[in-house]
């Protein structure tokens, strides 16, 4: 188990700038997972780390030993980490069995290391002589991690490993995946463009947009108060609606909201406040309402309502509720929406 640190790291192509001072901590034995759209620089951070590609400026360092500074570069191969691609990058010619000793040294390639990590990969010994075109997606990617697991790396790096699986087996994978990480307590780093993945995978979230992170801590510490709209809603869905100030919180569109984090610096003038759909409650209006359904939309287990709300400026707010709700209501309906815990205020646009 060792510490990763990343310090000012810049990285460009020609003279596109794909990363920029990013500095990130995956403490020893934990779970980081890097998030941002795609084209951020996600994969280029992971090669970085690797050793696949060389930081034009910054330094990578694993415990008290420097991979990558100025003037000081430790090949891939020297520096203790697995790397699992998004594909798992298989041998197609060699079995399971074979793959996953393949990730171990010439000298140390012992059956017994090669059966520990497929049972910690969840790979029933059945599977060791088949050849990976005979495996389900989720397979081979467990492969691909037992392979990156079996030399004892000081690091695990996965580059979205997940997404060429399809929903339900994707679910699967990932949990064994986290499992296996759990039990062997290797530092890992994971890069993903999916929100919900990023915010399940372990201890650390960092947030990466165009090249810079932006934000990084504990899952439920940024998505509770991320640093701008923009992040807020990449990570989930959110309703951003103008506010104005009020004796303990401040004004919107949906009645008064206390103010559970101030991003404005505490400005008297207001700005936008910030609330997730799961702070809304929504009924028939009894006499007041705050707001009129414009669209109702079923949607198998659930149905998908799109609100109006009342006032001079209206807000378009899509909100989903269980099946046997969405029927009670229709287009043109007035609706009372209350708002329960309080918003994130930021600044006006
Ligand atoms: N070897 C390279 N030469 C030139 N440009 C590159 C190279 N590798 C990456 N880039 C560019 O750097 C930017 C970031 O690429 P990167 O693959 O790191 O992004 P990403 O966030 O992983 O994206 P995705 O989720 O689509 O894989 C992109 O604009 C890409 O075109």
């Amino acid at each position: 188990m060792t510490t990763l640190s990343l310090t000012g790291v810049a990285k460009s192509f020609g003279r596109v700038e794909v990363l920029r001072d990013v500095s990130l901590t995956v403490p020893a034995g934990t779970r980081t997972a890097v998030v941002g759209a795609s084209g951020s620089g996600k994969s280029t951070l992971l090669r970085l780390i690797a050793g696949f590609e060389r930081a034009d400026i910054g330094s990578i360092s694993l415990g008290s030993t420097t991979l990558a500074a100025p003037g000081r570069f430790v090949a891939a191969h020297r520096r203790g980490i697995g790397y699992v691609a998004q594909d798992g990058a298989l041998f197609p010619h060699l079995t399971v069995e074979q793959n996953v000793r393949f990730g171990l040294p010439r000298r140390r390639r012992d059956p017994v290391r090669v059966r520990e990590v497929m049972e910690l990969a969840s790979l029933d010994p059945e599977l060791a002589g088949r050849y990976p075109h005979q495996l389900s997606g989720g397979q081979q990617q467990r492969v691909a991690l037992a392979r990156a697991l079996a030399p004892r790396p000081a690091v695990v790096l996965l580059d979205e490993p997940f997404s060429a699986l399809d929903t339900g087996l994707r679910e699967q994978t990932r949990q064994a995946v986290i499992d296996a990480l759990e039990a062997s307590g290797v530092t890992t780093v994971l890069v993903t463009h999916d929100h919900d993945e990023a915010l399940s995978f372990g201890g650390q979230i960092a947030v990466i947009a165009a090249g810079r992170l932006v934000q990084s801590g504990a899952p439920a510490a940024v998505f509770d108060n991320p640093v701008s709209t923009e992040i807020a809603a990449f990570l989930g869905a959110a309703i951003v609606l103008p506010a104005s100030p009020s004796p303990g919180g401040v004004d919107c569109a949906l009645g008064r909201v206390a103010v559970r984090h101030d991003r404005t610096g505490g400005s008297a003038s207001g700005g936008r406040v910030l609330l997730r759909p799961a702070q809304l409650g929504l009924s028939p209006a009894n006499g007041t309402h705050n707001a009129v359904v414009e669209d109702v939309r079923p949607r198998g287990s659930h149905a998908e309502l799109l609100l109006r709300t009342a006032g001079a400026a209206p807000v378009l707010i899509p909100l989903r509720v269980p099946a046997h709700e969405g029927s009670g209501y229709h287009a043109g309906m007035p609706v009372s929406v209350t708002v329960a815990g309080g918003g994130v205020l930021y600044p006006a646009d």
